[in-house]
């Protein structure tokens, strides 16, 4: 178990960066496997998962770099020439100009009658399956030269690509994309995952990520500290708080969301639509008198008051256990007085939205360990006075900067959502492009208030509410297509995630 305690890590796959893989292949080559051995198994992990993916797969075009990635490359054209397949090995560097492991994989290749041929921009890739062997963990800057040329060519060539360690021209650390970079339908990585496959720009590059030990247990390497951690379903059963069959609604605690300012009441409607979805005891909206009547009628179960500022909030701060602040808040005076307020009580806070505009321009310096900010990459650069191209260069750094500089938990929305909390890094898997529509902030922000009210830790409660909002979406989007799929759809599908599906029978015992 992890240092807090109700976070299983067990279920939370470490993630590395390039530094750390090479440290651990370091180590496993002091305690006995030699380089090329090792080589020899990402090699063969590699066409293992080739054959399980694609078993009708007749003939490859494998492209190796000058590089032990490109090494692995040869290995696996000589693996796969000795079980009957047609292999046309593109070269990006001569032979000659090899040296060590990759040098000693290329000869075998060659020894092994797979025959070779130096890349040319007018080349024709004949297989019918790509291998990209060009680029791994030893990128370094912007993709030049021929390696450019070939990556365009693999994404041009419409063949299904199998990327080996990382797709060519992706940052291992931070997803992004170094001038090019291939776009994978599966990828095969070694020895440690790499936090740069899950977030940025990897989500829509790696395809299908299947990571091989190759029998290095990184866990052992306790002075390893991971890069971040991979956020798994099987966390969410593990992460909720069984309810007594005796409970009452004071049990699941009191949220109270500030938002909707005259003209924003869609915003915070949802945020506590979503808060009474995912199971607080009472949710109460503070809320512009104007969307007073059209909250009693989407959601009567939401406590709504109108409120024509701050001075009307009286009691219902403290009588809070949670309180949102951001959906539709705006950045007048009605919202500033609401973050005010908020910012005034020692309640645990979810900030999102305008909220965050507000910190960073007319409520600077603020900190706090209660808390949880929620910026998209743009309000991440307001919140850091960067850039959003600098935020979306390296996110896991952004996520980190934004929790030291802030304090509390932080979560950097976008493809592969990250978490930063004292646990230290946690990145989503889930999501998918149908998320970037109005409301989704609104209603990620209502279901961490609801978990928050429900008594979770701080950081148990995020990296679940991530977790599940971008499950939820993930539900939708199977269900309805990504277009047109809306906020209001999440709510249900994130509820029947909290709800681990009970037979009648067991409910019937629960009785
Ligand atoms: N024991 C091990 O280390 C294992 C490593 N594995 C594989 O090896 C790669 C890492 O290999 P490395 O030689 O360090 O680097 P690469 O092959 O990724 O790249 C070096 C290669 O690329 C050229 N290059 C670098 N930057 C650029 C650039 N910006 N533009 C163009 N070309 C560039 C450089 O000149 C070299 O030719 C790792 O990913 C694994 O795939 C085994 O899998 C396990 C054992
Ligand atoms: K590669």
């Amino acid at each position: 178990m992890s240092r807090e305690a109700n976070l299983p890590e067990t279920y939370c796959r470490p993630l590395y960066r390039a530094d750390q893989v090479r440290e651990l292949d370091k180590r496993t080559i002091a305690a006995g496997i030699e380089g090329f051995a090792l080589m020899q198994r990402a090699a063969a992990a590699a066409w293992q998962s080739l054959k399980a993916r694609w078993p009708e797969i007749r003939s490859l075009s494998v492209l190796c770099g000058g590089g032990n990635n490109g090494g692995d490359g040869h290995v696996l054209a000589a693996l796969a020439a000795a079980e009957g397949l047609a292999v046309q090995r593109i070269l990006l560097k001569p032979l000659e100009e090899l040296s060590g492991d990759a040098r000693h994989a290329a000869d075998m290749a060659t020894a092994a009658g797979v025959g070779a041929e130096p890349w040319r921009s007018d080349i024709r890739l004949v297989g019918a399956l790509v291998v990209d062997a060009l680029l791994g963990t030893g990128l370094g800057g912007e993709v030049r030269g021929e390696a450019r040329e070939a990556i365009e060519a693999i994404n041009a060539s419409g063949l299904p690509i199998l990327s080996i360690d990382i797709p060519s021209g992706l940052h291992a650390d931070t997803g992004a994309v170094l001038g090019v970079a291939v776009k994978a339908t599966r990828t095969v990585t070694f020895i440690g995952d790499k936090l740069g496959l899950h977030t940025g720009a990897a989500p829509a590059r790696v395809g299908e990520v299947d990571f091989r030990a190759l029998g290095v247990d990184a866990d052992a390497e306790t002075d390893l500290v991971p890069a971040a951690r991979l956020l798994d379903a099987g966390m969410i059963a593990a992460w909720l708080p069984p309810r007594a069959r005796s409970a009452h609604k004071g049990d699941f605690g009191h949220a109270l969301v500030l938002g909707g300012a005259p003209g924003f009441g869609g915003a915070a409607l949802l945020a506590a639509e979503a808060c009474a979805r995912l199971g607080a005891g009472k949710v109460s909206l503070a809320t512009a008198p104007e969307h007073v009547t059209a909250s009693l009628v989407r959601r009567p179960e939401v406590m709504v008051h109108g409120m024509r500022g701050a001075g009307d909030l009286g009691e219902l701060p403290e009588q809070a256990d949670v309180l949102v602040v951001g959906p539709g808040l705006g950045q007048g005076s009605w919202g500033q007085g609401m973050l005010q307020a908020a910012l005034a009580t020692d309640k645990p806070l979810v900030v999102d939205a305008d909220a965050l505009n507000l910190l960073a321009t007319r409520f600077t310096g603020q900190r706090r360990e209660n808390w949880v900010l929620t910026p998209h990459p743009g309000e991440a650069a307001r919140l850091l006075d960067l850039s959003a191209g600098e935020i979306e260069s390296d996110r896991p750094a952004a996520a980190l900067a934004l929790q030291q500089r802030y304090g509390g938990v932080v979560v950097l929305k976008g493809a592969g959502s990250l978490v930063a909390g004292p646990e230290g890094l946690a990145v989503c898997p889930y999501g998918n492009p149908g998320m970037a529509s109005g409301g989704m902030g609104d209603a990620l922000s209502g279901i961490l208030g609801a978990l928050l009210a429900q008594g979770l830790l701080l950081e148990t409660a995020v990296r679940l509410g991530v977790l599940v909002h971008a499950l939820a979406a993930d539900i939708a989007a199977e269900q309805g297509g990504e277009r047109g799929l809306l906020a209001g759809d999440l709510a249900f599908c994130a509820r029947t995630l909290v709800n681990p599906t009970m037979g009648v029978d067991d409910a019937a015992a629960t009785r």
